[in-house]
């Protein structure tokens, strides 16, 4: 009887939704067991020592993903070779092969206990996972030591210039379309984007900047409502935070309040806060979308002021999508990303944005040269004022 009944269940049970199928899933974590291989044994006779075992390591790869690990790795383990026993023939035994992983670039590796072991974020960065044992020796009574035996996590964060972050319906996958060469889904219903998408663009002197649209933020995400803020760790190794708002605001369900365009504005700037507050010192610069619609223009009329003063209207914000410091934004769009207008502003922007931002960090500001001169120089040569 209960046999016929979970048949029956099962049978009525949904197919998980298309997205949602194994090979589909973005990947950005994994856990492995990593295991160095155990050292050969010596001989006593001879003196002879085993060979070392060898180690497990990591090495950063562009075109590599954590899906890739799973197929290559099914049992969640990676083991490198023992060392070889000494012999009559080989008193030193040879090292045991190493056991190489390659890893998507920009992979934090931490420990069990969550402490960062390395941080893979750029081609060709390596680390070890688990070293070899030692070879048996006269200190080991000719015995092999075991490798080191560990569970590792993989937690991947993409490395894009620019992070594009908006509620549903914004229009971030149409405007990622539309600069980029990047193909992602558009739909007219909210939560169509269900994985970062990166796009390249591409400049006429072949310089080329990295976007990446995240998805599932939504009013709340703090509180881990939707997806919560599990694609929000992306955009800490992004260089500059490119918002992007609907100029007829948004509202998430008939259930959640209406908001306008400022109110999702101050939403943003409010869940990126409670994310992490350093987030907000990075250059932002905003979008207003949907400008080629009827009656955009009244509203961009109306709000502009306050989109660049954000201060003068935050006692008015509801409380619940107050933020406590307002993001400054370097410059504010307004754009149709359907008809493609004002693209290529927005182009020329983001590199401006991103060249001065690059300059402020290679140059240090005056104070901080003269230090370094002053340092540099010492108490005995040219005074520097
Ligand atoms: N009229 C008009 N419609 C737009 C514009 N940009 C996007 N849309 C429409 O808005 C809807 C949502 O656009 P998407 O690009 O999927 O929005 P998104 O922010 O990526 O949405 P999610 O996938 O839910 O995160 C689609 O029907 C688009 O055609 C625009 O500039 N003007």
């Amino acid at each position: 009887m209960v046999q016929l009944f979970n048949f029956l269940l099962k049978s009525i049970k949904k197919p998980p939704r298309a997205h949602m199928r194994g090979g589909n899933v973005f990947l950005d974590t994994l856990r492995l067991t990593v295991k160095g291989g155990h050292g050969g044994n010596g001989i006593p006779k001879y003196g002879g020592i085993g060979g070392q075992g060898g180690c497990v390591y990591l090495e950063a790869k562009e075109g590599v993903t954590l899906r890739y690990l799973t197929q290559r790795y099914k049992e969640k383990r990676a083991v490198a070779s023992s060392g070889e026993d000494s012999s009559k023939v080989r008193i030193l035994g040879r090292r045991g092969l190493d056991e190489k992983i390659e890893v998507p670039v920009g992979v934090q590796i931490f420990d069990e206990s969550g402490k960062l072991i390395a941080d893979l974020n750029e081609p060709g960065a390596k680390c070890i996972a688990a070293g070899g044992g030692m070879g048996g020796c006269s200190g080991t009574n000719f015995l092999g030591k075991p490798g080191e035996h560990k569970t590792i996590n993989l937690d991947l964060k993409l490395i894009a210039d620019v992070g594009l972050v908006g509620f549903p319906n914004a229009g971030k996958s149409t405007f990622l379309k539309a600069i980029s060469k990047a193909k992602p889904k558009i739909a007219s219903y909210p939560f169509t984007t269900i994985r970062p998408q990166v796009g390249t663009v591409d400049y006429p002197d072949l310089r080329s900047i990295t976007i990446a649209d995240l998805p599932g933020l939504i009013e709340g995400a703090h509180a881990n409502f939707g997806m919560g803020h599990k694609f929000l760790k992306h955009i800490e190794r992004t260089r500059l935070l490119l918002f992007m708002v609907d100029i007829f605001g948004f509202q998430l369900s008939p259930k959640h309040e209406p908001r306008n365009c400022l109110h999702n504005i101050y939403a943003l700037n409010k869940e990126l806060e409670l994310y992490d507050p350093t987030l907000l010192d990075k250059p932002c610069v905003l979008l207003l979308n949907k400008m080629d619609l009827e009656g955009s223009s009244d509203i961009l009329k109306s709000q502009k002021p306050f989109i660049k003063n954000l201060e003068e209207k935050l006692d008015e914000c509801p409380q619940e999508i107050r933020p406590e410091r307002v993001i400054k934004f370097e410059r504010v769009l307004t754009i149709s990303a359907q008809n493609s207008a004002r693209i290529q502003d927005v182009k020329r922007e983001l590199r401006r944005v991103l060249d001065e931002q690059a300059e402020k960090e290679l140059v240090p500001d005056d104070e901080e040269m003269k230090e370094m001169l002053r340092r540099r120089v010492g108490e005995r040569g040219p005074k520097i004022t």
